[in-house]
């Protein structure tokens, strides 16, 4: 079984149509990417995903379940974790109390001031784990606002993990970084765990055919292609949609 199935999914703005009827599926621990030229709906894919935005048309199901119209919270309690392109760290923070924040957010305790202090030796625990399990380490103490632009982005990666999702929807991991952040950043998603399956959005070929084992082309809002990157690679429409930005969709 799929862990995400997209289902005919529709969309429009203002009565704009944005997606027609877009389906897609994601299988456990895959590297799952998507792409497609400026404007092809790829976002508003995710947004539907996440639940941010409520689908027109057609349904999500996560794992066997329908959650089409569940709240966004319901569906990253069922594992769902998302990264967006603008970065959502507290600046003044340290790298450790971020991850700390981001692993108690997953405990299903609201705040008490007096807690048995095992509960936060685990919760610290794990925060070091994590931190040293990504590299971290060293840099434990600096304030998140010191770190550069694609250090932010992979920590946001990170606290995205520490919520144990079993599929992360990432919107352009690398976009603004220098070649050398990309590349790091493209070796940090090589290497997150099998137990989460991945979505990525993706402009940066290079990142998409060293991460993709599966790709699915948005063209105009439809499925133009899904199927293993050396499909998409030799397939001469996908080129000519990137390159030429003009051609429409075979049917
Ligand atoms: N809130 C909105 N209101 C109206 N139109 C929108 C809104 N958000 C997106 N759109 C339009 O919907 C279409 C799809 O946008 P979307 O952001 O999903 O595309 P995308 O493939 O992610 O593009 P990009 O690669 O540039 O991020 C575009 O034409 C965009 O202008």
């Amino acid at each position: 079984m799929s862990l995400l199935a997209v289902e005919g999914l529709g969309k429009s703005y203002d009565g704009l149509r944005v997606l027609n009827d877009v389906s897609f599926a994601v299988q456990p621990g895959q590297r799952h990417v998507i792409i497609g030229p400026n404007g092809a709906g790829k976002t508003t894919v995710f947004k539907c995903i996440t639940g941010l935005l409520p689908a027109d048309s057609g349904s999500v199901t996560l794992d066997g379940k329908d959650v089409t119209n569940l709240p966004v919270h319901s569906r990253v309690s069922l594992g769902l974790a998302c990264t967006f392109q603008k970065t959502n760290l507290f600046d003044r923070l340290t790298v450790e109390e971020n991850l700390h924040l981001a692993v108690l957010a997953r405990k299903p305790y609201r705040f008490r001031l007096w807690r048995p202090l095992p509960w936060h030796e685990d919760l610290r625990r794990e925060t070091r784990e994590l931190l040293e399990e990504w590299g971290l380490w060293s840099r434990r103490e600096r304030k998140v606002g010191e770190l550069s632009y694609g250090e932010q982005r992979m920590l946001e990666i990170i606290l995205a993990l520490a919520s144990r999702p079993r599929i992360l929807l990432l919107d352009e991991p690398t976009s603004g970084m220098s070649p050398v952040e990309t590349s790091r950043a493209a070796s940090l998603i090589k290497n997150l765990p099998r137990s989460v399956a991945l979505l990525i959005i993706e402009h940066d070929m290079d990142v998409v055919f060293s991460v993709a084992e599966h790709i699915t082309v948005l063209h105009h809002g439809e499925v133009f292609l899904s199927g293993p990157p050396e499909r998409v690679r030799g397939d001469e429409q996908v080129r000519e949609i990137y390159f030429s930005g003009g051609a429409r969709p075979h049917a």
